[in-house]
């Protein structure tokens, strides 16, 4: 059935279209098909919330403090020296005039001055609520306000002498707006009590009580988080984007991957975008994950559950196994079943590298071999034919694999002992420091290129990490440790990192990301090639 002409219209200039669909309501699937890496979806968010120092996306920090605006609101970076304000209602700020004309043209110039020059929150009202709950504040207000002068500016009729101008990307976004679930009876009690609070204080002038309960709603299951492409696990903001939650549906073996990109191609202003993360065939799916593919099927569970208010009936979860008429999600199936197995309280310790007093031998052969795979994939060199025979090649390795060396918990332990021996290192540190790091970044390279996809930008960056953490350890090793580092992972294999690193985040990162990341890696590559004379 079809859902809204304008949106109907608009994806289907980007290959999809959406069916209804018994279990999720509706889906989105590919009317062609789509390549590994194409830009699936580009749009302008309908609101787009800087988060300030100390507050987080799900809002559940009580100890967040109402500190000043600390990012920009156009493209979140941290606010320098140059940063710009909004001459009319001083509240906008930005970290470069640059910004600030490209947030103008793209939607400041609509909802600025409405509301007085007071900013996007009444005056003095903000602080009466708990500081967790502000950001929600910010974004409710600034969200009614974009609905409402959105729809005065259609009803003036565009370019009216009103100096408002509707673009086509503001109605695709607000005919979506409408149709997104709320999920009201399903939030929990003291939830909506939040939302009352919330409510309160907002007044919204246009909006009933009720309106704001449902608006509050849909943030709740539908907003995004946007990270902050430097590190990529830190919230820098919260992304309203209707037409991107209205089409997508969760699956823990996603086909793409959704990001805000400040200055998305062939555009100054910043987009949400969804990028394949794999090749997707016409009649395929294309869904992302509202939650971390790595956590075990439990925590990834409980969490859609208490968030979107859904069981989870993805392709992982839903797999009976090896009968399954889709091999590559019985093979996701199995790993997850194996990521999901519980440590016994005494084991996991053995693995620890407590002193760092012995030489590491390198990681185990699962490790290495499922590395070995993701390089054959990525590089093309015959190694691996594709994603299925990575898929099951990586299952395979796995298979006979103690909970100690393959689960969530392993993967817990060799992350925090990456950060660790990453912190400790130093050229006066133990170079076995080094080497540790060496060992842990391969193990949390396997865990990533197990539960992502091979071309998930996080595989991309970890590749580099690894070859750099090679580097740094050749730099501080002895002669002896310099052979026992070559047992590890040696100066080739930080070589062909590099190369996967760069083919793997130019496939679907964010473009500053990858730009970045390529930059480190050229100058990786530059003083390898320099060391080997
Ligand atoms: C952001 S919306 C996605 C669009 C939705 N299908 C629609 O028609 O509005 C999220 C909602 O879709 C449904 N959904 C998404 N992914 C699902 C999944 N993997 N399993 C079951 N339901 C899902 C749930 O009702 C969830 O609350």
């Amino acid at each position: 059935m079809p859902v809204d002409p304008l949106i109907d219209k608009y994806l289907s200039t980007q290959g999809i279209c959406l069916l209804d669909d018994a279990t999720t309501g509706r889906r989105a699937v590919a009317t062609r098909s789509l390549e590994r890496g194409s830009v699936i979806l580009s749009l302008p968010p309908l609101y787009l919330l800087p988060l300030r120092d100390g507050e987080s996306d799900d809002h559940t920090d009580e100890r967040a403090a109402e500190h000043p605006p600390s990012r920009c609101t156009n493209c979140l970076d941290p606010l320098g020296p140059r940063r710009a304000r909004c001459s009319q209602c001083h509240a906008a700020l930005y970290c470069s005039a640059e910004c600030l004309a490209a947030h103008w043209r793209l939607c400041h110039h609509l909802a600025c001055s409405v509301g007085g020059s007071g900013g996007p929150v009444p005056d003095g009202r903000a602080a009466k609520l708990k500081p967790a709950f502000r950001a929600t504040l910010r974004m409710l207000v600034g969200v009614d306000r974009m609905l409402t002068c959105i729809s005065q500016a259609a009803d003036d009729g565009s370019g009216s002498g009103s100096g408002r101008r509707v673009a086509a990307w503001m109605l695709v976004q607000v005919a979506a707006w409408r149709r997104l679930q709320t999920h009201r009876a399903e939030h929990p009690a003291y939830v909506v009590a939040q939302y009352e609070e919330i409510a309160g204080v907002a007044q919204l002038e246009r909006s009933s009580e009720e309106e704001t309960l449902d608006m509050l709603c849909r943030f709740g299951c539908n907003n995004f988080a946007a990270y902050d492409w430097r590190s990529g696990v830190q919230a820098a903001g919260q992304v309203c984007s209707p037409l991107a939650s209205l089409a997508f549906n969760h699956s823990c073996r996603p086909t793409a991957l959704a990001y805000y990109e400040p200055r998305a191609r062939n555009a100054t202003e910043g987009c949400y975008v969804v990028r394949a993360l794999t090749d997707v065939q016409e009649g395929d799916e294309v869904t992302l994950a509202y939650v971390d593919a790595l956590h075990p099927r439990a925590l990834r569970s409980e969490r859609l559950e208490a968030v979107y208010f859904f069981t989870c009936r993805c392709t992982r979860c839903a797999s009976g196994g090896d009968n399954d008429d889709d091999k590559a999600a019985a093979a996701a199936a199995r790993v997850d079943a194996l990521l999901d197995r519980v440590v016994p309280a005494d084991r996991l310790p053995e693995h620890l590298p407590v002193d760092l007093a012995d030489t590491p031998r390198g990681p185990e052969p699962w490790a290495a071999h499922v590395v070995d795979a993701l390089l054959g994939l990525v590089l093309a060199d015959g190694r691996c034919a594709g994603e299925p025979e990575f898929e099951r090649l990586a299952a395979e390795c796995i298979a006979d694999t103690q909970p100690h060396n393959v689960s969530f918990a392993a993967y817990r332990h060799w992350l925090e002992c990456q950060d660790d021996c990453l912190e400790r290192m130093s050229p006066a540190s133990n170079s076995n420091v080094a080497l540790w790091a060496c060992v842990a970044a391969q193990y949390v390279l396997a865990f990533y290129a197990l539960a992502y996809r091979p071309f998930h930008p996080l595989v991309g960056r970890q590749c580099l990490r690894l070859a750099q953490t090679v580097w740094a350890a050749v730099g501080i090793a002895t002669p002896e440790e310099g052979a026992a580092l070559k047992g590890v992972v040696g100066l080739e294999r930080a070589r062909r990192l590099c190369r996967a690193a760069e083919s793997i985040v130019r496939t679907a990162a964010c473009e500053r990301e990858a730009a970045l990341v390529v930059a480190h890696v050229r100058l990786l590559r530059d003083q390898i090639a320099v060391f080997e004379g």
